[in-house]
């Protein structure tokens, strides 16, 4: 169709609406509303009001069945019934060529009109989500009157919020997910001093329909797949929190001044595809009445009306059967014309939903010139959609046998469709005067009840259409502790393992290949790619030379180093990491903390060294074998109740840092004390 064809048959639609207007029988109602409005409120005579009567006279096809069917045929306005279905067939068009255009964006006949709401279903859409970042550890020493040097007492940060999905049956469309692309967590608040760890990000759920589908979008892997009411999935991990100082004492290290950062969140694009879950799918024709068996056999008000292509996406309906049983859950889809698989008409964009039914209710239109010509053709469409879907067991009714002509040649038809069909499963109905339906609606329980049984005893329990996940998006986005790290053996090896292929670009993909890049151009220069030595890099606080010199043994022990060297890179060379630079050496010191910083540190150590042989102060016992002698931090003369975070009798003045948050810095602080914040 062209577009000049659009504009002039929505004109036509105007043209009709003004005529319904001023239809002389109409008009009078109008006026005599008016005056009894003006009567009422005062009010004056506005345009508005007009158009709000208008509404009134527009056939509602909401309404109950026989009323709606009753107004069809005797509505005797053609050009209303036109109009509106043609409307509908550009509507319909719109669809087939362009989901994705957003239902706002398109031209309406009327721009302030607000989008039919049958617009806003959705089963497809992509979704950003982004975990709340660990908060950062901290690093505070607990530091009080006379008790200059109090242990480590810095917190662990808070771990990040969580995404999940969690399906919702209360829903059945994913247009909540279009106008919300990206998801965030809150993050993880940072560790503070007295040992107080942050506090965590809130998760956040995103509701979605029961029968949603998550991939992941570069890779198409399936996550996972909600199907009941209530099931949850992770989709983006928090990151956890850093640890604070106190975490990283040992009988060696007493004073560690250093802590971790928070790890980031998972982050990741997601595709989101909705199939209804139902028992019972119905298929056919356009206007062969599909939507008005659902709405007899169920409570769903689907719209109902006399042209093809009423029903622009599915309906889903429960009829009710007593209650010895469970409801029989019905979906109606659109109607489906030949070349639908090349994408005539709606195309069979909605067929996804008809997949996971058990069974589908193939609906022919008796009044059809050649019902069993349309049921052949739809069968052969199917088939060449999904050769699964074709063999999907079906029931088929004959529809509108209560029309005279239908009756007349009901058994023949009845005769010729088994045999088309190649099984006895069919039976006459009459949606409209509902004649047949119940019996219908029990044989399909009894069916679709045989046909679960069928497929479980096939499958060995399992049931068929389960789809497997091939995607763990649970995973935190640094999945083992970095600390422990180097120690595993078997982590140990797999690195390398990682390391000896990284050049084979078929691994490039994977989660821990490592890429060590040099240009001849730039000698000295060495770039190390990898996700979990980046991740490491985030996580270490760069301001603390003790983290950089942990970062070093990392590297270390990961094997990065000696890879580094086989490749000729030596002491002093630039080494890249993420967005972290360093000087390659045994000790990694990282080249922007300033010299005197250092210079500082390395008094300090000495200082505490020297306090190690004392008699008295923060000492560590070190008699003996580590393994053997059981560890007693400190020596007699100060001692730490840990529980009560309380040093007693410690009165070795000390001088070398702080901290407590809320400790007074104008006080007790001198010129050149040196500072350390987290
Ligand atoms: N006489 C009679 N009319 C029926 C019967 N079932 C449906 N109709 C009419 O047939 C027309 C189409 O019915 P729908 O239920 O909208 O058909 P559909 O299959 O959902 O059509 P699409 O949504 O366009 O695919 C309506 O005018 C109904 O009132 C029936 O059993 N007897
Ligand atoms: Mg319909």
């Amino acid at each position: 169709m062209k577009p000049s064809n659009k504009i002039m048959e929505k004109r036509t639609f105007h043209e009709c609406r003004d005529k319904t207007i001023l239809k002389p029988c109409t008009f009078m109602t109008t006026i005599l509303l008016l005056m009894s409005f003006q009567f009422h409120s005062g009010a004056s005579f506005q345009s508005t009001t007009l158009t709000t009567q208008f509404k009134h006279n527009v056939p509602s096809y909401s309404t109950p069945l026989l009323a709606s069917l009753e107004e069809n045929y005797s509505n005797t306005d053609v050009d209303t019934i036109q109009a509106e279905e043609a409307r509908r067939r550009a509507l319909a068009l719109k669809h087939s060529t362009n989901t994705k255009q957003s239902p706002t964006q398109s031209t309406t006949a009327n721009n302030n009109q607000r989008p039919p709401p049958e617009w806003k279903f959705f089963d497809t859409a992509r979704l950003h989500v982004t975990a709340g970042g660990g908060g950062n550890g901290c690093v505070s020493f607990r530091r009080e009157k006379g008790e200059a040097m109090g242990g480590p007492n810095g917190g662990r940060g808070g771990s990040g919020g969580s995404i999940y999905f969690v399906a919702d049956k209360q829903l059945n469309t994913l247009a909540g997910l279009r106008s919300r692309i990206h998801v965030r967590a809150a993050g993880g608040k940072n560790g503070t001093g007295k040992n107080r760890d942050g506090s965590h990000g809130d998760d956040v759920l995103v509701r979605v329909p029961c029968g949603t589908i998550v991939r992941e979008l570069h890779s198409q892997k399936v996550a996972g797949e909600l199907r009941g009411d209530g099931e949850v999935l992770m989709v983006a991990r928090g990151g956890r929190g850093g640890r604070g100082n106190a975490a990283f004492m040992t009988h060696r290290r007493t004073a560690p001044k250093f802590s971790e950062r928070g790890e980031p969140g998972a982050e990741r694009w997601l595709s989101v595809e909705l199939r209804l879950v139902a028992d019972v799918g119905f298929l056919g024709m356009p206007n062969a009445g599909k939507s008005t068996l659902l709405s007899v056999a169920s409570a769903a008000k689907p719209k109902i009306a006399n042209y093809p292509f009423t029903t622009i996406t599915p309906n889903l309906g429960v009829c009710d059967l007593g209650q010895e049983s469970s409801g029989l859950v019905l979906c109606d889809i659109p109607g489906l014309i030949e070349g639908a698989s090349q994408g005539t008409g709606l195309g069979f964009s909605f067929l996804r939903h008809v997949q996971r039914c058990k069974v589908l209710l193939h609906v022919v239109d008796g009044t059809s010139e050649d019902p069993i010509r349309d049921f052949n053709i739809l069968n052969g469409e199917l088939k060449a959609y999904d050769e699964m879907l074709g063999k999907k067991p079906q029931v088929v009714v004959l529809n509108k046998v209560d029309i005279p002509e239908v009756r007349e040649k009901e058994e023949q038809l009845m005769e010729q469709l088994r045999e088309a069909a190649g099984h006895s499963r069919v039976m006459k109905i009459s949606a409209a005067t509902t004649e047949n339906v119940q019996e219908l609606m029990s044989r399909l329980k009894k069916f679709v009840e045989a046909e679960k049984m069928r497929t479980l005893e096939e499958t060995g329990g399992v049931e068929a259409d389960v789809i497997m996940a091939e995607v763990d998006l649970s995973k935190a986005a640094l999945d083992s502790d970095s600390d422990d790290y180097g120690e595993s053996f078997a982590s140990l090896e797999f690195i390398k393992f990682r390391l000896d292929t990284a050049s084979h670009p078929s691994n490039l993909m994977e989660f821990n290949l490592l890429e060590i890049i040099s240009d001849p151009a730039y000698p000295g220069q060495w770039r190390v790619k990898g996700p979990y030595i980046e991740q490491v890099a985030k996580m270490t606080h760069w301001e603390y030379p003790e983290a950089v010199e942990r970062f070093g043994r990392q590297l270390q022990a990961l094997g990065i180093a000696d890879e580094l060297i086989a490749r000729g890179a030596m002491d002093g060379d630039l080494v890249m990491i993420d967005q972290y630079d360093f000087d390659f050496s045994p000790g990694m010191t990282n080249p922007y903390i300033p010299k005197d910083l250092l210079e500082k540190d390395a008094l300090y150590e000495e200082q505490t060294m020297k306090k190690e042989q004392g008699p008295r102060g923060m000492l560590l016992d070190t008699t003996g074998d580590d393994d053997d002698v059981p560890w007693t931090p400190f020596r007699k003369g100060g001692y730490m109740l840990m529980d009560k975070d309380e040093i007693v009798e410690f009165n070795d003045d000390g001088e070398w840092d702080l901290l407590e948050d809320d400790f007074d810095f104008s006080q007790e602080f001198v010129d050149g004390d040196e500072v350390w914040t987290s």
